[in-house]
């Protein structure tokens, strides 16, 4: 048993974001009872919610609780309320890609895994990923066109005209290849990496890195992929995946495609770490679920809570070094959906499934930690 304490920033955010995050917030109070371990929240606003009860997107109470956390729970951010507000000061750009700049959270590991149980609720053909799929998506988060500057908005020629900038340096590139070629050095050796080499230049440099960093993991088997055929080929046949590594947004939009093979957006968790570990071993980092606020659901009770749950295990075993906890909420969700318990985005119809909202969701996974 260890008696630490841990400072987690929570930061729920806007739409389902508190909905779920009340469901992680269960799961990590039974598995600290369990397990012995102190948790103190530092919950906060951000996005929308900090917008209105604070002024901007991301608080100055906020941004400091984050910095004295050892990592952050995050939910959402994002909705209709806030999208004719000037950009930098909407959710998104106000808050979530600030704090993944200011921790340097360039590795964005986005685990799609189809359980057995959910092919049925998979868009796929059933015949091409019987017995499920495993993908790593090791996405570049702190680079590319979301960071590059310059970046604007005036009349040039009297026509309004928008730039935004797709900058790569080598070194960005190379480090986010050593946490892909790790990862895959893990799992079946095989790294594909996604590009646009055929047409931009800073796909050429990524390609080109790629391959230098590929010497000092000559077990991995390298496949260069351009993005447009890895879109299709994820719904041809994903189980040729093992591990893809790609630049900022190439890497979102695959990761959405991959979730809803995977079942629904509601499955898919995210770690964003930074560079480095901690001496022991562990990262700081910050834990979210790859889809957004889901406005069109959000206040129903009804949003899938287990993209948040499969984060808060990310966090446990990144962060916090509590394997045994991180298992234990794997292991949950599985038996959850092996016993046929789905919330709207995962049901089928199937006359074994279990329709449950929200938070009966976090229950049966509770129960079966
Ligand atoms: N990390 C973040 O905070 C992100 C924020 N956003 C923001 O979220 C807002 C909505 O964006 P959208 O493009 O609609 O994407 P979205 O990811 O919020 O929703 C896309 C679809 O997936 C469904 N969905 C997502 N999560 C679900 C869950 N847990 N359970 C069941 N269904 C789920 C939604 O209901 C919707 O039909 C926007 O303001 C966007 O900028 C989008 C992506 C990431
Ligand atoms: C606002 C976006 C940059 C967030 C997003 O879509 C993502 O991280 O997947
Ligand atoms: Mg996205």
């Amino acid at each position: 048993m260890s008696a630490k304490n841990y400072k987690i920033a929570v930061l729920a955010g806007d739409g389902i974001g508190p909905e779920v995050m009340c469901e992680a917030l269960r799961v990590l109070e039974a598995l600290s009872l369990r397990y012995g371990f102190g948790v103190t929240l530092s919950e906060q606003y951000v996005g929308g919610a900090g917008i209105d009860h604070a002024g901007k997107a991301l608080p100055d109470e906020t941004l400091r609780a984050c910095e004295a956390a050892d990592a952050i729970l995050f939910g959402s951010v994002g909705g209709p309320k806030w999208e004719n507000l000037p950009p930098n000061e909407q959710p998104e750009r106000g808050a979530l890609l600030p704090l993944r700049k200011h921790f340097g959270l360039y590795a964005n590991l986005r685990p799609g895994i189809c359980l057995p149980a959910l092919t049925h609720a998979s868009p796929v053909k059933n015949e091409l990923i019987e017995g499920g799929f495993d993908i790593l998506c090791v996405r570049e988060l702190t680079g590319g066109l979301y960071f590059g500057q310059p970046r604007y908005r005036k009349e040039i020629d009297g026509e309004d005209t928008a730039v935004d900038t797709l900058v790569y340096r080598k070194s960005e590139i190379e480090r986010i290849a050593r946490v892909a070629f790790e990862a895959a050095r893990g799992r079946r050796n095989l790294l594909t990496s996604v590009d646009k080499a055929n047409v931009l230049t800073s796909s050429i440099l990524w390609r080109e890195t790629i391959l230098e960093v590929a010497k000092d993991y000559p077990e991995v088997e390298v496949r260069h992929m351009y993005v447009d055929n890895a879109a299709m080929q994820l719904v041809r046949n994903p189980q040729q995946f093992d591990v893809l590594v790609t630049e900022n947004l190439f890497g979102d939009i695959l990761s959405d495609e991959m979730a809803m093979i995977c079942g629904s957006l509601g499955m898919l968790p995210s770690a964003s770490l930074c560079q480095g570990s901690k001496d022991n071993g562990l990262f700081f980092g910050m834990y979210e679920p790859s889809g957004g606020s889901a406005p069109d659901i959000a206040g129903k009770g009804i949003a899938n809570p287990i993209a948040q749950i499969l984060s808060l295990g990310m966090l446990l075993r990144y962060s916090l070094g509590e394997t045994a906890a991180a298992n234990d909420i794997d292991r949950a969700v599985r038996r959850v959906i092996d016993l046929g318990y789905r919330t709207g985005d995962l049901a089928t119809g199937a006359p074994n499934e279990i329709r449950v909202n929200t938070a009966a969701m976090g229950d049966a996974i509770i129960a079966a930690l």
